[in-house]
């Protein structure tokens, strides 16, 4: 039983996008084929997501490029696409490697309005997410897309204390790598903990990120995103370590949005501006612009390209099962 993909990325976050009808009738088929074990797991839609997600994105087995260069992706976008006059409205469902839903991705969310454009050929998106309904328009082979209002309210990040976290050292880090960093905590539709560094190369971020990543002053778990000036002093260069995937990603949209929003309550963007220029945040897949404007949502915007398509099994039991076992 397969089920058709197609491969995009925006700056290097790179996703596997299955159709939602191409996913249910697999799913449907699989029960009726008798396929399933009869175990709930085995054709639950949401357990067998993950279970799929799991196996395809596996960064040593999972779904490889054309010239199998590179293996796996940062999630599978599983998408319902609804075509109106002359905008056309998606309902975005990330799956992480991890089997995680997240509740937004601003370069996923830029993906989806590339594949619905592609489809429909509406340059105007409406893409309905857990976060909320973000607004995305197509130009040319760049996508902006509207990433709501960032917000450093601990109810929302959210945060385990009653004080927003900013520029905040977390006494929990003592004795771990991440020891006496300072911290500001934002939520761009997913949580982020910014980290302001003198240079992004020189942190190790497999071993610091995780002590914050799981730190307790983050009940939801948190994306750890770094930043540092870049030397011509007009952007941020930018690393970011995703909960989900639980590693650094070539680009996060979410954090390039939290390092804007940051360095914006911080005073430390370009200029002394307010937040309403576009400013250029480079993670290492490559360039994203984000404005975080004082009246209005903040906007990111970047390439989304679709790489190449292909099939993969949706319930190839010998393989889904054990997957689905490490629940
Ligand atoms: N890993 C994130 C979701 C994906 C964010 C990132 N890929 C983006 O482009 O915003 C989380 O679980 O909060």
């Amino acid at each position: 039983m397969s089920v058709p993909f197609e491969k995009y990325d925006g700056a290097g976050n790179d996703f596997v996008v299955v159709d939602d009808e191409d996913w249910d009738s697999a799913v449907s088929e699989h029960a009726s084929d008798g396929d399933a074990d009869g175990s709930a797991e085995d054709t639950s839609p949401t357990a067998s997501r993950a279970a799929f997600a799991r196996i395809h994105c596996d960064r040593e087995v999972g779904v490889a490029d054309d010239g199998a260069a590179r293996h796996g992706a940062d999630g599978v976008l599983f998408l319902s696409l609804a075509e109106g006059s002359d905008t056309a409205e998606v309902t975005m469902t990330l799956v992480q490697p991890d089997g995680s839903i997240a509740e937004m991705c601003g370069n996923g969310a830029r993906c989806v309005a590339a594949w619905a454009a592609d489809r429909s050929g509406a340059t105007t998106i409406d893409i309905d997410t857990p976060a909320g309904t973000r607004r995305a328009v197509v130009e040319g082979d760049e996508v902006a897309v509207e990433m709501g209002e960032p917000s450093f309210a601990p109810a929302d990040v959210p945060l385990a204390g009653e004080e927003p976290l900013i520029d905040a050292t977390l006494d929990e880090l003592d004795g771990t790598p991440a020891a006496g960093l300072s911290v500001t905590a934002v939520n761009t539709g997913v949580p982020h903990a910014v980290v302001f560094v003198d240079d992004v190369d020189e942190i190790d971020i497999d071993a610091v990120a995780p002590p914050i990543r799981h730190a307790e002053a983050f009940p939801a778990g948190t994306n750890v995103t770094f930043a540092s000036r870049t030397v011509d002093g007009a952007g941020f260069r930018q690393r970011t370590f995703e909960r989900g995937v639980e590693g650094e990603t070539r680009a996060c949209g979410t954090g390039a949005v939290a390092v804007a929003a940051a360095a914006k309550r911080l005073a430390r963007l370009p200029d002394g501006g307010r937040g309403d220029e576009w400013l250029t945040v480079s993670p290492p897949g490559g360039d994203l612009g984000v404005t975080v404007p004082p009246d209005g949502p903040a906007r990111l915007r970047g390439p989304a390209e679709k790489r190449f398509a292909g099939e993969l099994p949706a319930f190839d039991d010998d393989r889904i099962d054990g997957a689905g076992d490490e629940q």
